[in-house]
């Protein structure tokens, strides 16, 4: 009778431990939490044991490393080490295999054990600190194997009382546990990588938004002929509106600049202007690059992307060549426009947008219109507030300025003294028509300082001028002969419009396959910003 109410006594101590440990480890989110000096000494005794180690299947499937053990201070004060000797141990060590494919708990002699073939490097160093005998047992979530629950004793047959059925509840609370726990750090690893992420965005948004701010204001536009101070004095007035902007010129006059400009002089500068090139997008593209699209909403949307419009929210959308789009296209952009709001692709409601927009061309926008390219209603939206750039024909005055300062930029750029422009390369600098405008002189002065090493440029060749026919008593001068090939090149390049295969590119006019003169682009140096826009809005590589 007596020993029966000590059985009762017994067992309702062990319930109650049970309960209070499944609370315990239910509310664990951490490794540290599971190791709760209550949970490990409530373990310790519920198992009639010293020690325990907790190791888990890695996920390679074939090894298995600690999860979490007993404090380990006394073993380090009487070994000097601690008893994980690697971090990383085979499920086949004949031990972990062994207990893995029983149904229950596994008692073992240590002695005995190491007498075996097959003994793992751990069970050597608990033997020294005095373990005697040693239990493991499967720790699943659901049916699933995990790890094992290794227990420890100094006393012998201590494990025989322990009762099977406590064993399996224990180990499958601990199962479940430490399934939280583990997603729980995943999620936390993943967290802490879109933080970094964030950041490193974040950082990236503020260096550009520096280096937009240092190149775009006012200040840079170079230009002190009476054409471009009269535009610069429009410009600053219209920038701090929210005026839409029609920025009109040739190529390469400097319409992004002025957009720039334009931003940089708004109350929308601290976000980063969002810039689009209508013609560097494919027709079937456009819709979703301006207005975004969801996930599945046509072939190949594998990923929702946001659109330029959204992403210009509160800042200005720059749309460049806009004499580009497709006609299918501009009534939706008429919409959106009007009504301020964008609908991704496969969306199910409009989302609102406060994007100012500035759009360029070199297009004749009107005669687009006379000839039924372009809307006439999404032309007229558009053109509130139109400013023309002149081609830099027509403004001669600021060539020298222009001349210069690339010519100071280059050379700072490559940390060198800018040489000076003679009276007489100058000249030929104002005498030339500038069919790619400001960009045309850019490139050339970018060319001939690589080409100069005296403190003065005494002459600058320029495209489509032949050096040989040069009446120039300096016509000693020569070229050397792949410079001149480069020159050639470049010049049928920019009249084939960028082009280099096909009918009408550079390749056939020159009579060359195309990829031989691809190759012998590449052997001279010419990149393709030399010929074309810089976005990349040639019609072909
Ligand atoms: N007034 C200016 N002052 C300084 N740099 C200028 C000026 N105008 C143009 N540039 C430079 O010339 C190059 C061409 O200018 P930009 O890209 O603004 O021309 P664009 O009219 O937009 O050309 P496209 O029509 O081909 O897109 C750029 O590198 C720009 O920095």
């Amino acid at each position: 009778m007596e020993m029966f109410s000590e059985q009762l006594v017994q067992k309702e101590k062990e319930q109650a431990i049970l309960l209070e440990l499944s609370n315990r480890i239910a509310a664990a989110r951490h490794r540290e939490d599971l190791w709760d000096n209550l949970i490990t000494a409530q373990l310790l005794e519920l198992f009639n044991s010293k020690y325990y180690t907790i190791c888990m299947i890695n996920e390679d499937g074939v090894t298995h490393s600690p999860f979490l053990h007993s404090e380990e201070s006394t073993i380090k004060s009487r070994t000097g080490e601690t008893p994980i000797i690697s971090d990383l141990h085979p499920i086949e060590d004949g031990v972990f295999n062994l207990v893995l494919e029983a149904d229950g708990p596994v008692s073992f002699e240590l002695q005995k054990l190491m007498r075996g073939r097959l003994v793992p490097p751990y069970i050597y160093r608990w033997f020294n600190v005095g373990v005697v005998e040693m239990m493991a047992v499967k720790i699943c979530n659901g049916q699933q194997p995990k790890g094992l629950l290794y227990l420890f004793t100094d006393q012998r047959d201590a494990f025989s009382e322990v009762d099977a059925r406590l064993t399996n509840a224990i180990t499958n609370i601990l199962g479940i546990g430490i399934s939280n726990i583990l997603a729980n750090e995943t999620i936390e690893k993943q967290l802490q990588e879109i933080e970094r992420f964030r950041q490193k965005l974040q950082n990236e948004n503020h260096y550009l938004q520096e280096q937009q701010g240092l190149q775009n204001t006012f200040a840079d536009i170079v230009g002190t002929s009476a054409e471009m101070q009269r535009r610069i004095t429009i410009l600053s007035r219209v920038a701090p509106s929210e005026s839409t902007v029609l920025l009109l010129g040739e190529t390469g006059t400097g319409k992004e600049v002025f957009a720039r400009a334009i931003h940089a002089g708004s109350p929308r500068r601290d976000n980063l202007m969002i810039k689009v090139n209508c013609a560097a997008l494919p027709p079937h593209l456009i819709e979703s690059e301006l207005f975004g699209h969801e996930k599945g909403s046509f072939t190949g949307a594998t990923q929702r992307r946001i659109g330029k419009f959204e992403l210009a929210d509160h800042s200005t959308l720059f749309l460049d060549e806009i004499g580009e789009l497709p006609l299918e296209f501009q009534s939706k952009l008429l919409r959106v426009l009007q009504e301020k709001e964008i609908e991704r692709i496969g969306g199910k409601g409009s989302i609102k947008v406060n994007v100012r927009i500035v759009a360029a061309t070199n297009r004749n926008l009107e005669e687009e219109v006379r000839a039924g390219r372009f809307r006439s209603d999404l032309y007229y939206r558009l053109h509130v507030f139109p400013i023309a750039i002149p081609p830099l024909r027509e403004r001669k005055e600021d060539i020298p300025a222009l001349a210069n300062h690339f010519l100071q930029r280059f050379a700072a750029n490559s940390r060198r003294e800018a040489p000076s422009i003679s009276a007489k390369a100058m000249e030929g600098l104002m005498h030339y028509e500038w069919p790619g405008n400001v960009r045309e002189l850019e490139h050339l002065m970018e060319r001939t300082l690589l080409l100069t090493t005296t403190p003065v440029i005494a002459k600058i060749d320029l495209p489509g001028v032949p050096v040989t026919a040069s009446k120039d008593p300096d016509s000693t001068f020569i070229l050397p002969l792949d410079l001149m090939e480069k020159e050639y090149i470049l010049k049928v390049l920019k009249l084939c419009n960028g082009r280099i295969a096909g009918p009408n590119g550079a390749a056939a006019k020159l009579k060359l396959p195309s990829t031989t003169l691809n190759s012998r682009m590449k052997k001279l140096g010419i990149k393709k910003s030399h010929y074309v826009n810089v976005d990349g809005a040639s019609q072909e590589e």
